[in-house]
């Protein structure tokens, strides 16, 4: 039977619609390539560019923030979201920037409206914790 989609927004959890872990690190490698040739934030990943183990531990973290606060198992391990970006006095358009380039890639991926609109509800509920810390 096929599900309407109603019945599959209450049934699935948005770990189960991101596509899992395999799906989440597609977003992941997506946005962050998007964030390095962003002309807002791309200055701000640049010291990374020769810490390639840094940036993988920074993915790692990020895969496992997105699944474990949308129903996954992974335990996320990493600072909490003002630690870890505290001192960088991050403004509201760089924190729009980085959310869009997490929502244009969703999109590239061919996710639904529906699944992009939570995540991009997700982003607006974190913006307290991240900007200007
Ligand atoms: C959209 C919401 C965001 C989420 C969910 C997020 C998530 C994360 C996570 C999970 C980490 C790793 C923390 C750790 O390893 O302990 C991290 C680190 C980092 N984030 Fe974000 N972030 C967001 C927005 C931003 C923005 C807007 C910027 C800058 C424009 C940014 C720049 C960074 C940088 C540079 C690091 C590395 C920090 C370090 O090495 O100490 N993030 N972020």
């Amino acid at each position: 039977m096929t599900q309407s989609l109603a019945e599959k927004l209450e049934t699935t959890t948005l770990y189960e619609r991101l596509g899992g872990a395999a799906g989440i690190r597609r977003i992941v490698d997506g946005a962050v390539a998007a964030h390095m040739e962003n002309p807002l934030i791309g200055h701000r990943f640049e010291p990374y560019a020769d810490r390639p183990e840094r940036v993988e531990e920074i993915k790692q973290h990020t895969c496992d923030f997105f699944a474990a606060g949308s129903g996954g198992p992974d335990k996320y391990r990493g600072r909490n979201m003002t630690e870890a970006h505290r001192g960088m006095e991050i403004d509201g358009a760089e924190y729009e920037a980085a959310a869009q380039d997490i929502l244009t890639t969703m999109a590239a991926l061919n996710y639904d409206p529906e699944t992009r609109i939570e995540v991009a509800a997700i982003l607006q509920s974190l913006k307290p914790e991240i900007i200007h810390v």
